[in-house]
């Protein structure tokens, strides 16, 4: 059994209770040190809001929780880990502190990472402390991006740790004040000032211009690819050519300020106390976190972008192969996306095929028709599919297939999944499918060792009672 990791986590607001739900829900145990009082609280919120949104983003079950311990000492919390994420405030000198204390009293085999936007590695180790920058980004739980910079043989390892926990490590070549994303943010932040400032825009106004607009590209495309195709059939040639005297005329007042005066700061709490004080900043969260999870999961369909981080995540997580027994076998287990839900505040029917349809696939998987064997050419079809519900299933409950063949031979594979939850069955797929030629698009055999797979569990579900709903007419009772 391999041990399970451990991360420390020094300093529990925003970020930190980001960092501690992104490690604990991927399966690793998560020391907190926050000397803040409410900090077990704050960081209970965070988790919880991880545990409803994350897992709706994967159609596997993630890694089982790790344990979450609190600390009163920052020697206890570190001690043993594998990583120590320093997020304590942005200042300088207090970083220098706290990083020193990690140095001294971590494993020296731990990757220590810092979640500053803005300072140099440089500027951290210059006391002698041992971190690399790796700046996350809100919330930390559900956005892969985390820039790293520093040392390369430690950038290295903590790419790998990273990738192991659903993100995406991007090195920075070279370090720069606010490292790449944080760049660019700042620039459109101090527009954004300077359109509020000089009473040209008001905060609701800016942010209907970006998620109205520009906002859903960059998501997707970011910004080279996008202007790419907005340089038409020339591409970024044409782009550049029709767009680049603009660089000279006063679209931007990119190199100076706003004086960030008492005023500055009343005008723009105030208009976003205007535009957004109806919602709690946890109420935001949660309309934040479906919107994410809902994008994400569209990215995913696609290959795109923040959604393929996730299919890799998804392809990484171990996945059991059984053999045929004479017991149905289980094909899915997963939670209860948010987004499965509907008017009756539980699961809406649909999904209830989308879940059976996983589990067709993951047991054409099991017997050898999975993704390599389609791209062969080869694939089951599904002629006919009837469902029974059961029970209510909600919002972020688990759920688990299991899947009895009831017949296996030939072209044919019927099967009929459970649909189960605490144990208890909450609705039935049964389902039939017939093997076809992808070229032809005409029925066929499969290739032999699928038939045989595939015979293999039909004989031995065969002496399994069967199910009551299988064959089953729609009729009142
Ligand atoms: N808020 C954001 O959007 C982002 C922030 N960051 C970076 O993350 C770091 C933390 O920022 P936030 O979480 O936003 O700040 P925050 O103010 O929400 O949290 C800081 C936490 O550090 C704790 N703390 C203070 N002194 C400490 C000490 N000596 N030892 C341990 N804990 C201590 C505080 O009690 C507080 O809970 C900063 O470096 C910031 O630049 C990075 C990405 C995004
Ligand atoms: C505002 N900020 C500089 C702290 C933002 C970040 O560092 C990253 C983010 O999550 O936007």
């Amino acid at each position: 059994m391999t041990k399970t990791r451990k991360a420390a986590v020094v300093g529990g607001g925003v970020i930190g209770g980001g960092w501690a739900a992104r490690f604990l829900l991927n399966g690793w145990d998560v020391a907190v040190f926050d000397p803040d009082p409410q900090a077990q609280r704050k960081i209970g919120e965070v988790i919880d809001g991880a545990r409803r949104a994350l897992p709706g983003l994967y159609d596997r079950a993630l890694p089982p929780e790790g344990s979450l311990t609190f600390h009163d000492a920052l020697a206890d919390a570190v001690e043993g880990a594998d990583w120590v994420q320093e997020s304590v405030p942005e200042r300088l000198d207090l970083k220098h502190r706290v990083l020193a204390e990690i140095t001294a009293a971590a494993p020296a085999s731990a990757v220590v990472g810092s979640s500053t936007s803005g300072f140099k590695p440089s500027e951290l180790t210059a006391e002698g402390a041992r971190a690399i920058v790796a700046h996350p980004f809100n919330p930390v739980y559900l956005l892969p991006l985390v820039e790293l910079v520093g040392d390369a043989g430690t950038c290295t390892t903590a790419s790998e740790i990273l990738r192991a926990i659903g993100m995406y490590p991007l090195t920075a070549r070279k370090e720069i004040d606010a490292h790449i994303a944080d760049r660019l943010l700042e620039a459109v932040w101090r527009e954004c000032l300077w359109l509020v400032s000089d009473g040209v825009a008001t905060t609701e106004e800016i942010d209907e211009a970006i998620r109205m607009g520009f906002g859903l590209r960059w998501a997707q495309m970011g910004i080279f690819e996008t202007y790419r195709i907005a340089g038409g059939e020339a591409g970024m040639r044409h782009f550049l050519d029709q767009f680049g005297p603009a660089l000279e005329w006063p679209w931007t007042k990119l190199m100076d300020v706003p004086d960030y005066t008492p005023e500055l700061v009343d005008l723009i709490a105030g208009q976003s106390d205007a535009q957004s004080g109806q919602h709690s900043i946890r109420d935001l969260e949660r309309i934040r976190d479906d919107n994410l999870v809902g994008m994400m999961r569209a990215l995913r369909k696609t290959g795109s972008a923040a959604g393929k981080v996730i299919a890799d995540h998804e392809a990484s997580l171990p996945k059991a192969m059984p053999t045929p027994e004479p017991a149905p076998v289980e094909t899915v287990r997963r939670d209860v996306p948010q987004s499965w839900t509907d008017y009756n505040g539980h699961m809406n029917e649909a999904h209830y095929l989308e879940i059976g349809a996983q589990a067709t696939d993951s047991f054409m998987e099991m017997v050898g028709a999975g993704p390599t064997y389609i791209a062969g050419g080869l694939s089951y079809f599904t002629v006919e599919n009837h469902l029974c519900y059961l029970g209510e299933v909600l919002a972020g409950e688990e759920l688990v297939v299991t899947t009895q063949v009831l017949q296996g031979e030939g072209k044919k594979m019927h099967l009929f999944h459970r649909i189960t939850k605490d144990g208890e069955v909450a609705a039935t797929m049964e389902t039939f499918l017939l093997h076809v030629d992808l070229t032809t698009r005409r029925s066929c055999p499969p290739a032999p060792d699928v038939a045989e797979a595939l015979l293999a569990f039909a004989e031995a579900h065969a002496a399994l009672p069967r199910p009551d709903q299988a064959g089953k007419a729609i009729g009142a009772r």
